[in-house]
């Protein structure tokens, strides 16, 4: 049997508030998929819905090619790991591991034998004796994930399962969760609003605001071709440049004009006001007394440097290596590559492809 969940224009509403609404979604057996977006663009609601905790308005939701629109969460043949782990204080974790198999009328023999390989998986064997209370935040989430494994269900839910942890520990269970999906090859659902784990983890990332998806795709095409100006600011750290100006012919390729940048792009776009982002790390910069831009500040990051530079009262921002030799006040040229650029229509906020 595979595994796939299919979403056929799902409406939600709270009283006469629209949370989702008309969504469309289709995830493939084994399929790792992160629902990303802003806090309050219903990425908990839709994930709800999908586990049977909250009613659907409109729509049709099928897990394995059946109907569960209206099922128990019990009945649709799947589990679900929450932010806040929820395991039961007064059971040790084996005994947390074991409890839904106990409900369901497992045999003794064979709840051990699941505990046993979730316990392995999850490298939990020490810990299996020890209270909720006697483990770390990192260990009770990985308790709460084995919960949801023993369960040996087909798709598996994960609502913001690494927001109560610290950054290292969080960097550690991502690498964790990402080992279980090449391991298990479940279907995984995973919504957070962290772009590095989307990026990361995600086969494909769907890109939620206001209850819609705004794109679905891979995470090098969610970064490289984002398919609105909204996905555009919302994916990459720091956010890509933007600049409104006009799209002029040009024979092979179109100009760019703006105040604050003119530039021959890479093909023929159509003709008209537009909006061109460009990432940080697009921008070359070069020292140079005569450039038109001025360095106004610059931070060091480590591994980078971020350069804010001005021209023309715009303030573009600059991703280059560590050593950069400039200092406040320099002036500099930047190249901008007009290979890695996205053109965005003013009225929809459209992507705008060459012609
Ligand atoms: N029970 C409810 N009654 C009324 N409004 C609700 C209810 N639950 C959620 N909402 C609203 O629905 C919208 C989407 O909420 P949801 O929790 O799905 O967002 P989210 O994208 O998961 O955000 P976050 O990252 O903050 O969890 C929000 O505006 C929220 O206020």
């Amino acid at each position: 049997m595979t595994n796939q969940v299919t979403i056929e224009h799902l409406s939600i509403k709270h009283g006469d508030q629209s949370i989702v609404s008309d969504l469309s979604l289709t995830i493939d057996d084994g399929e790792f998929i992160v629902l990303l977006g802003p806090s309050g663009c219903g990425k908990s609601t839709l994930l709800n819905a999908i586990a049977g905790l909250l009613d659907v308005s409109e729509g049709r939701i099928f897990i394995s090619q059946k109907d569960v629109t209206h099922a128990q969460p019990k009945d649709r043949g799947l589990a679900m790991v929450f932010q806040s782990y929820a395991l039961y204080p007064t059971m040790t974790a084996g005994e947390n591991l074991a409890f839904a198999l106990k409900v369901a009328g497992l045999k003794k023999t064979d709840i051990k034998a699941r505990v046993d390989k979730a316990a392995k998986i999850l490298q939990l064997e020490p810990l299996l004796q020890r209270k909720p209370s006697q483990l770390s935040g990192g260990q009770r989430q990985r308790v709460a994930i084995g919960r949801a494994l023993v369960r040996e269900k087909g798709v598996l839910l994960f609502d913001e399962p690494l927001s109560n942890l610290d950054a290292k520990l969080r960097t550690e269970l991502r690498l964790e969760i990402k080992k279980l999906h090449q391991l298990l090859k479940n279907t995984l659902i995973y919504v957070t609003h962290d772009q590095i784990e989307a990026m990361t983890l995600a086969d494909r990332i769907a890109v939620m605001h206001n209850g819609k998806i705004e794109q679905i795709a891979t995470p090098a095409v969610i970064y490289r071709e984002p398919a609105t100006r909204f996905v555009a600011e919302f994916i990459g750290s720091p956010a890509m440049n933007f600049v409104t100006g006009e799209v002029s012919a040009g024979n092979p390729a179109s100009q760019f004009n703006a105040d604050e940048l003119q530039l021959t792009l890479n093909a023929a776009y159509p003709q008209g006001p537009a909006e061109l982002g460009i990432r940080p790390e697009s921008i070359t910069p070069e020292l140079d007394t005569q450039g038109e831009f001025t360095l106004e500040i610059i931070e060091y990051t480590g591994a980078d440097c971020i350069l804010w530079c001005k021209n023309n009262h715009h303030t573009w921002v600059v991703k280059t290596h560590s050593q950069f030799p400039g200092k406040a006040g320099d002036k500099l040229t930047l190249s901008f590559d007009n290979s890695q650029f996205s053109l965005f229509s003013l009225t929809t906020g459209k992507r705008i492809y060459a012609n």
